[in-house]
């Protein structure tokens, strides 16, 4: 980004509510060109605050993920409501740090993920080719006074690309390494790697979703331990045997040896995937720690696989950072670290290198919301798949609370 830009010590909030559904991520940053790296830019965390789903509100998006149940008025009216949830999360987080709305330069929202068909007649039978993410950006500038940039993914799929993922692009920006190979590893209800190759340029960057992240293991937490919804701490995970014959099963799904690019969701593996698991399970009698240890293990085999198939032939890596939820699943680690081990790759959490988990793609939303109000160009085509760069996001004006050259 250009150094005179208006860019020069920017405030930006960022706001990420993923497919794991448990809530609202919200981050304030402060973001100024980098005095070290050429395209890079430098940020800094102000304030980062979780806002949970009340019950009522995360049930009611869960229905929404059935194309059968989401009928339009209830898509319209979550898409309402939930505008309002993001602006009082962003209300609330910019009160945190003690700055006012008014110096904010713009939210960036990614909104709920409702539906992500990226592959035509990936639901068989239907053409489809498209995403969907709710929660209005409309709502949240005139509830904030603060432009808000929504809706990213679109453009992106207009131009042939997956729509996802868009993250590697600000990973580039802020984690690019003159001398280490890093894999950028998010763990949320999906999993998703950018590959940062020594000194990289924007043309050597690629990325992908690796598979499940947390879903498989929330959804079957949710069905055989409820009311939890997550395996706190990978306490379940840590109790249970991985079964060989469901982790072969799990193993087989064809998304793992699909060519790049490629993207997923919970049309793959969510509540139905889980339903099949939970019948086997009855069938064979399995204990139903050892189905979420073999869950937890699925996750952790499937990006060590990712490295093996996609990257290792390439790129040796030195380090595989995670963010995201999953981070704080010590069984899922534990898995991890043992996989990588025999290929020296070290694994470690955000936290490790002095960053945050939870925020890491609040924060991306947020500087790719500064790019669309630069009008310059989010995507990275060689990740997504798009036959260009394009701008992604739409801008939507405050009315009132906010002057003109604010
Ligand atoms: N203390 C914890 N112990 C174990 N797992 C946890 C913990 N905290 C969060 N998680 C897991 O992380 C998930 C949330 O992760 P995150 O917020 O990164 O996902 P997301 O942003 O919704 O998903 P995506 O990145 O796929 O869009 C939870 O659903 C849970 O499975
Ligand atoms: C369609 C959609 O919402 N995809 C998410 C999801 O969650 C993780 C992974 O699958 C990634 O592809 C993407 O999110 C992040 C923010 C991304 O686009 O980089």
């Amino acid at each position: 980004m250009d150094k005179q830009s208006k860019v020069d010590a920017t405030y930006l909030v960022g706001l990420m509510s993923g497919t794991s559904v448990d809530g609202i991520d919200a981050a304030v940053v402060k973001l100024f060109p980098s005095a070290e790296k050429e395209h890079g830019v430098e940020i800094e965390l102000l304030a980062f605050e979780n806002t949970p789903f009340e019950m009522q509100v995360r049930n009611s998006i869960f229905e929404l993920f059935d194309p059968v149940s989401a009928t339009i008025d209830k898509v319209g009216a979550m898409n309402m409501w939930l505008g309002e949830l993001y602006a009082q999360a962003t209300l609330s987080v910019i009160g945190k740090c003690g700055l006012s709305p008014s110096q904010i330069f713009a939210v960036g929202s990614h909104g709920q993920t409702i539906y992500h068909a990226p592959d035509e007649n990936v639901m068989g039978g239907y053409n489809l080719h498209c995403t969907v993410q709710i929660g209005d950006g409309a709502v949240i500038a005139n509830r904030t006074g603060i432009p808000c940039v929504s809706d990213f993914r679109v453009a992106d799929m207009a131009m042939g690309g997956q729509g996802a993922p868009l993250v590697p692009f600000t990973e580039y920006l802020l984690f690019n390494n003159p001398k280490k190979t890093l894999l950028m590893q998010n763990i949320g209800g999906i999993g998703n790697v950018t590959v940062l190759p020594v000194n990289a340029s924007p043309d050597e960057v690629f990325a992908f979703d690796t598979g499940p992240g947390n879903m498989i293991i929330d959804g079957l937490v949710s069905q055989l331990f409820a009311p939890m919804t997550m395996d706190v701490n990978g306490e379940i995970g840590a109790g249970g045997q991985v079964i060989d014959e469901l982790l072969k099963w799990m193993q087989q799904d064809k998304y793992y040896t699909m060519p790049l690019p490629k993207s997923t969701g919970r049309e793959r593996f969510g509540q139905q995937y889980v339903a099949q698991i939970i019948e086997m399970m009855k069938v064979n009698n399995w204990k139903a720690e050892d189905v979420v240890a073999t869950a937890t293990y699925l996750t952790a085999w499937s990006i060590v696989d990712s490295y093996e198939r996609y990257i290792a032939p390439q790129h040796q890596a030195e380090q595989l950072l995670i963010g995201g939820g999953g981070s704080y699943n010590k069984t899922l680690l534990r898995d991890l670290q043992h996989l990588f081990a025999p290929h020296n790759v070290q694994v470690l959490t955000q936290e490790d290198i002095g960053g945050n988990s939870d925020a890491k793609e609040a924060i991306a939303f947020a500087l790719l919301a500064c790019y669309t109000m630069e009008r310059l160009p989010n995507n990275i085509p060689l990740v997504t798949g798009a036959s260009q760069p394009v701008v992604m996001g739409k801008i939507s004006w405050p009315y009132i609370g906010r002057s003109q050259e604010a």
